[in-house]
């Protein structure tokens, strides 16, 4: 089984060339000028085009089960639907119920994802702590491929993680070389909110980002980033939606600590404005956390994703429909929280990211998958077009254009949350472990063929955090 990619441009994060790529058994074997083209190979002109990584979403959410109901988007429609946007592999999450064994709720998850079509792995929420959930992460780490942790600082009375599960979680996590990761909104004040609003009668969607406001995500993660500091651990904070987390990732950064950070495409281009829509059903498909926000955020995200204080973009693909949604008609706080965007990701960024020159062909690459890739230590097996790497390529079209709707979008929801936005750049192929599963409008994803992606702990800032941490180790005071 073999393909070769004439006549585009490479594009790796750290450079671009003129090549040509030829795969063999879901691997690359060669990247080089005027290649042969065996007999047997498939061909793909890339003329004209850009022969970059496939893109890695980092956040998303195939058939959660979540507010009474599940996402309506499972690992094989969702999986095909990303390729179709040039997204060839996902990190998704196990989310057990607190007091639920994590073992158990990881191999629920892994039955789940044996359909998907492209390849995936699974960050591990931890929701509650005993000694069980000290011995399943060191399972998990050690025997299943897990490097990632997630912790969620809201949905109080539910999956919200106390700082006692935060400090027990990280701490465990650095012992195992895994990144603890959050979802940073302080939900004690979210559930006040949420109480004070219904009290007032406001009870629509609009009130869903008055009850989440910045500053809740700010002092959360400010929370999240001084317990990692002192703990001395990595951190990793999801859907940064505003200029106050971003303000103390940057602090922190400045400070020396080794604190990532995530944007989804849809807080960098999607007001809160939305939630004030005079239908139910388009201001309740927007409600995800934490909300969208004013416009001053998106132009502080940008600038936050430009300068390398953020460094990857995800979608949190978590889909609901608008039955789904209507769960929330009388109550804004039992809308089911999610939006789509896995197929629109890679063609999003591009269109607002590299026409408007606020970023280059590499920075895109970087910012949609090498980043990614190096963060949860599957790098240069993914995120790199090399010898040797996983045959997982999008050719990119830089001239192609389209506009975005929920009539001719693969994902399986109701609503598109970028409908009528008019797109230039698009994945016209996508090669998934050296298969052609996206050729010009054709998607030919096949159920299963995905796998599941073994991340290795102790990706590289572990060895540096281990040097700071031997040096500062704590000393008593001999005292006669
Ligand atoms: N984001 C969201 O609203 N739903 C999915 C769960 C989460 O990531 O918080
Ligand atoms: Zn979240
Ligand atoms: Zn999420």
């Amino acid at each position: 089984m073999s393909l070769i990619i004439k006549g585009g441009t490479v594009v790796n994060a750290d450079r671009s060339f003129r090549a040509d790529v030829y795969c063999e058994d879901g691997v690359i074997k060669a990247v080089g000028t005027d290649l042969d083209t065996p007999g047997d190979a498939e061909v793909i002109d890339a003329g004209g085009q850009y022969v970059m990584p496939g893109g890695i979403d980092p956040h998303t959410h195939m058939q959660l089960p979540f507010m009474g109901t599940v996402a309506s988007e499972d690992f094989e429609t969702g999986t095909a639907a990303a390729m179709a946007g040039g997204t060839t592999m996902i990190i998704d999450f196990v989310i057990p119920d607190p007091e639920e064994n994590l073992m158990a709720a990881y191999r629920k998850w892994r039955g789940w994802a044996e359909k998907a079509c492209a390849d995936y792995a699974f960050h591990v929420a931890v929701t509650w702590w005993d000694d069980s959930v000290h011995a399943d992460m060191g399972t998990l780490v050690r025997e299943e491929g897990v490097n990632s942790f997630k912790h969620f600082m809201a949905y109080k009375g539910a999956i919200m993680a106390e700082d006692e599960v935060l400090y027990n979680s990280f701490t465990r996590a650095l012992e195992l070389g895994a990144i603890p990761t959050v979802h940073a909104e302080n939900g004690e004040l979210v559930w006040q909110l949420q109480r004070k609003l219904l009290e007032m009668g406001i009870t629509g969607p609009e009130a869903h980002p008055l009850s989440r406001p910045p500053e809740a995500e700010g002092e959360a993660a400010n929370r999240a980033i001084r317990l990692a500091q002192v703990i001395g651990c990595p951190l990793y904070i999801v859907h940064v939606s505003c200029r106050q987390a971003l303000e103390e990732i940057a602090r922190a950064q400045a400070e020396g600590s080794r604190v990532f950070g995530e944007v989804l495409a849809g807080h960098l281009l999607i007001d809160e404005s939305v939630y004030r829509h005079p239908d139910f059903d388009v201001a309740a498909a927007h409600v995800m956390s934490p909300p969208f926000r004013a416009k001053e955020h998106q132009a502080a995200l940008w600038k936050g994703l430009q300068s390398g204080t953020l460094q990857t973009t995800g979608t949190d693909h978590c889909c609901f429909c608008a039955p789904q949604k209507a769960m929330g008609k009388d109550d804004f706080s039992l809308i089911p929280n999610g939006t789509g965007g896995v197929e629109d990701r890679m063609s999003v960024l591009w269109t607002h990211g590299v026409t408007t020159g606020r970023l280059t062909v590499e920075e895109f690459v970087a910012v949609t998958s090498t980043n990614a890739a190096k963060i949860f230590n599957i790098y240069p097996r993914k995120g790199w077009v090399g010898e040797g790497a996983d045959a997982d390529i999008t050719v990119w079209d830089p001239a192609a254009t389209k506009t975005i709707s929920v009539k001719t979008h693969h994902q399986k929801v109701d609503y598109n949350i970028f409908e009528g936005m008019e797109i230039t750049g698009l994945a016209s192929h996508t090669v998934a472990n050296g298969k052609l599963t996206w050729a010009n409008g054709d998607l030919r994803a096949v159920r299963g063929a995905g796998s599941y992606v073994k991340r290795p702990a102790f990706q590289p800032v572990f060895h540096a955090l281990e040097k700071i941490a031997r040096a500062n180790v704590p000393t008593a005071v001999a005292r006669s």
